[in-house]
């Protein structure tokens, strides 16, 4: 039977290494590329085809960090698909980073170097913003986006899978600031987050047949990285880089050594997994790809907190949404009014 896969991010980086690998796998598979740019899209699919001339690669609009998008996008899914086997929830973004050089220097001769490389931690800041649902641009993208998603298709869901990441950590997190509107580390916020809810949708729905996983790709070279430093000085510092891998395994590198635990995961039975496991993509200092399951750092109790004040964020964007529409018919109404009057 053909399968359905549905990825978020589809156009480039990890999320397109990952549709390479896919199609790779299983010929047959439907893949749908979720993409809020369609020029992007349609390039990766073109792409995708040049390898694989058979393939089945749909496209889809979809914005996650709007929500009107997200429901459009999902009332096409369930137009077009009865089911979706896997839906891959990669898309992310992580805006005006900034590396504080100072700490980094500081961290290259203390005992956590090796831990500073493959989380960032201390090192890293951005800077967010509102976006036009009055939401934090990075908790919408990252994790609300996908969520509301997963709210709309859920009847077609069994496998979903979360691109998390190391620097996802549980003192950038605040239940009280779940947005993070206060801090400097929305990403960090936004990805433990996701670790979070992860669990919780585990704990709510896996006796429905729904399970959710998370992985972290380890630090992979693309457009993300590159708005952290510029692309040349990463081909510059490479050799370095190749030798920092025999130190930590996480320096994944390029996109499809990233994508090998979403590859892994998509042949594993989701009962023999651990949902309190994040499924890192290793590559050892030979370049030897491999996936390992890590315990993560969370509570049950706070992650039913987290899927609860989800919940509730959900109506109440909704409600707003609705009460946008109706001010819009009530004033189209108006105008048609005023038009046939004059
Ligand atoms: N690179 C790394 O070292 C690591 C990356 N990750 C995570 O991996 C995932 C993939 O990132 P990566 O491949 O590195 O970076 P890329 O920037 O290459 O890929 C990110 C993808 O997400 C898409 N995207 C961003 N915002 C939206 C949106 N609002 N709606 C729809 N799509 C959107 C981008 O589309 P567009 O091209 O239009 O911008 C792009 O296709 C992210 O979740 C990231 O946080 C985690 C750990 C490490
Ligand atoms: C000499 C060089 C190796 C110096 C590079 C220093 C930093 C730019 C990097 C060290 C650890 C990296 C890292 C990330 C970005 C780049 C570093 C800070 C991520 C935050 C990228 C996105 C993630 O999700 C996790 C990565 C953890 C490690």
């Amino acid at each position: 039977m053909e399968r359905v896969v549905l990825i978020t991010g589809a156009n480039s980086g990890i999320g397109l290494a990952l549709c390479e690998r896919l199609l790779t796998e299983d010929s047959q598979l439907r893949l749908c590329l979720a993409c809020r740019n369609m020029q992007r899209a349609e390039a990766a699919r073109s792409a995708l085809l040049t390898s694989h001339s058979n393939a089945h690669v749909d496209l889809l609009q979809l914005d996650v960090g709007s929500v009107q998008s997200v429901l459009s996008a999902a009332q096409e899914v369930k137009a077009r698909y009865n089911r979706i086997d896997f839906l891959y929830l990669n898309a992310g973004i992580m805006p005006n980073p900034q590396l504080d050089l100072n700490a980094f220097f500081k961290g290259l001769f203390s005992r956590n170097v090796v831990r500073m490389f493959a989380t960032a931690e201390g090192i890293l800041t951005q800077q967010d913003r509102l976006n036009s649902d009055g939401l934090q641009e990075v908790f919408a993208t990252n994790l609300f986006g996908h969520f509301l998603l997963i709210r709309e298709l859920e009847p077609l869901l069994s496998r979903l899978v979360w691109t998390s990441s190391s620097n996802a950590r549980r003192s950038a997190f605040s239940m009280e600031d779940m947005q993070h509107r206060e801090g400097r580390e929305s990403y960090s916020s936004s990805k433990y987050a996701s670790d979070m809810l992860s669990l919780a949708l585990n704990r709510q729905k896996n006796s429905q047949g729904l399970f959710s996983s998370v992985i972290c790709p380890g630090l992979v070279m693309t457009n993300l990285t590159y708005g952290i430093l510029p692309s040349f000085f990463w081909t510059l510092i490479m050799p370095v880089m190749w030798l920092i891998r025999i130190f930590t395994n996480t320096f994944t590198l390029t996109p499809h050594n990233g994508a090998e635990a979403l590859h892994w995961l998509f042949l594993q039975n989701p009962e023999s997994l651990d949902p309190r496991a994040k499924y890192h993509s290793l590559t050892s200092g030979l370049g030897t790809n491999y996936t390992q399951p890590r315990q993560m750092d969370i509570d049950e109790g706070a992650s039913d907190v987290l899927y609860s004040k989800l919940l509730e964020l959900e109506k109440e964007v909704r409600r707003k949404l609705s009460e946008e529409n109706a001010d819009e018919e009530m004033s189209a109404v108006k105008y048609g009014l005023l038009t046939l009057q004059t």
